[in-house]
């Protein structure tokens, strides 16, 4: 499709009032090189039927920056050629007829620096609503050098937030505490006590505990921080809770940061449902206060999970790795939540790696520079357990935090039990790899080997052990990616 030649109309005829096709407006380039300096969207645009793929394409790269659905003479006051998004490649999407993968380039002018809000106005703005598409979908962004360098980016980072626990060569524990609503602050304080001093490196609200009747959040923080600093005195290492501030407004989330701060606690969480100017507010507060930042992705499945609609993950965690945060729910495989495997190794690449080559198995269209931006720890939680330690570590690597909810708080010895038992599960995974050993298929061997040493352990093993969540995936590519794809 790409030897076809640009049928932009030029000269006066280009600004006549009237109704003209997107194509034909210029936003379809076929021949433009996009630079060094451009942002890329690579859009899966679904069009009504009918509609000539083409035109829908050139529709999106208009109405996701310039156009509107008639001529202006305004246009005219305007670098307009430079300030036109320009789709310059539509491929069929292999295997699923009537979808298209649109290239769209636009130039860096056309975004402030170090604004989440504002790139996102533009590329998502208003274009998902458009009647001539049937569906749409953002797979991935490039993001050039130039622009990424406008951004904080991690707040902490993996390497400064290890330093700081003084954990290094494993995973990171943690547990959300459950029931997810309901707990006094003094019974939800006993969780935070129990579950760290059993061995685990963090708890963590869940995301819609903030200050709600029940357990008010100054409540919440004090005893948190009891526990915590209790359970640092008990075991003689570094912990942590994340505090919750989601709020109403900016100035309550400040208020709750600061509080949390005055406390000692060196970790803060927010969700994502704040919105991203809160989070990249909160991401400056954290670099300002030396505080570690969590992030849950609460709410992003209404928009992720489906192949031909929305935003895919991959691209809200290159957001958020811009935005700053620090940690980000990026998803378990074997959990309860949805998690193609393929398609999670790319979002933890995207969250760890200084540089992401282009790798279509794993829904990576484009190279991506990270631009010496800090690197943003991946947080796997949602219905795992000890008994899945070896592959955890296999598919998700070393700089993860591991957050065993139920599969901590539901071990039927009580809580301290469960996290002893998650701690030596990993460190007997961890010891078998650092052998040598082949721990994914030796993983139950070397599991049950620990357990005769380690009664929590046992029984974990014992109420969990044939635990999974095999459904299929509605996230994972619906094509084999070609060579042509990869050019
Ligand atoms: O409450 C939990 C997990 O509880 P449990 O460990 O008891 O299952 C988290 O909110 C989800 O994992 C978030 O999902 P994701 O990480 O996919 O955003
Ligand atoms: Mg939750």
């Amino acid at each position: 499709m790409n030897m076809q030649q640009s049928i932009t109309v030029r000269g006066k005829d280009r600004y006549k009032s009237g109704v003209m096709e997107y194509k034909r407006m210029g936003y379809w380039e076929p021949n433009y090189e996009p630079k060094d300096t451009d942002v890329i969207a690579l859009f899966r645009v679904t069009p009504q039927d009918g509609v000539d793929p083409t035109e829908a394409c050139a529709a999106v790269a208009g109405e996701s920056s310039t156009a509107t659905w008639t001529v202006v003479w305004t246009d005219r006051l305007t670098a307009a050629e430079k300030y036109r998004a320009k789709c310059y490649r539509v491929d069929p999407v292999p295997n699923s007829p009537g979808s298209y993968f649109a290239y769209i380039a636009y130039d860096l002018d056309l975004f402030e620096p170090g604004s989440i809000s504002n790139l996102t106005a533009s590329i998502i703005g208003n274009v998902f609503g458009f009647k001539p598409l049937k569906a749409l979908r953002l797979e991935d962004m490039r993001l050039p050098t130039a622009y990424v360098k406008t951004f904080q980016g991690p707040a902490t980072g993996i390497v400064v937030e290890r330093e700081r626990l003084d954990k290094f060569g494993r995973p990171l524990l943690g547990a959300t505490v459950k029931p997810k609503l309901g707990l006094s602050g003094r019974n939800y304080g006993r969780v935070v006590y129990e579950a760290l001093k059993g061995g685990l490196d963090f708890t963590k609200d869940d995301e819609n505990i903030n200050s709600q009747p029940f357990m008010h959040w100054r409540e919440r923080f004090l005893y948190c921080m009891e526990a915590v600093n209790r359970a640092q005195a008990a075991t003689g290492e570094i912990k942590g809770t994340y505090l919750n501030v989601t709020a109403a407004t900016m100035e309550d989330m400040y208020e709750r940061a600061e509080f949390a701060h005055e406390l000692g606690s060196n970790i803060v969480m927010i969700d994502l449902v704040i919105g991203y100017t809160a989070i990249q507010s909160m991401a400056k507060w954290a670099r300002r206060n030396n505080m570690i930042l969590h992030l849950h992705r609460a709410g992003h499945s209404t928009y992720t999970r489906q192949r031909s609609h929305g935003v895919s993950f991959r691209v809200i965690a290159k957001w958020m790795r811009l935005a700053g945060v620090d940690h980000i729910h990026a998803g378990t495989v074997v959990g309860k939540l949805e998690g193609d495997p393929n398609t999670t190794r790319g979002y933890y690449d995207i969250c760890r790696e200084d540089f992401n080559p282009l790798h279509l198995e794993h829904g990576v269209f484009f190279d991506q520079n990270w631009a010496s931006l800090n690197k943003l720890m991946p947080v796997a939680s949602g219905g795992i357990h000890a008994g899945q330690m070896h592959q955890l570590l296999d598919l998700l690597g070393e700089d993860v935090v591991l957050q065993f909810g139920g599969g901590t708080i539901g071990h039927p010895r009580g809580i301290q039990a469960g996290a002893t038992a998650n701690r030596v599960a990993l460190e007997a995974m961890i010891l078998a790899r650092n052998e040598g050993r082949d721990y994914v298929h030796e993983g139950p061997e070397i599991l049950a080997k620990a357990a005769q040493t380690c009664t929590p352990l046992r029984e974990a093993l014992d109420v969990w052990k044939d635990v999974t969540f095999n459904y299929e995936s509605t996230d994972a590519p619906d094509f084999v990616p070609t060579p042509s794809m990869a050019v």
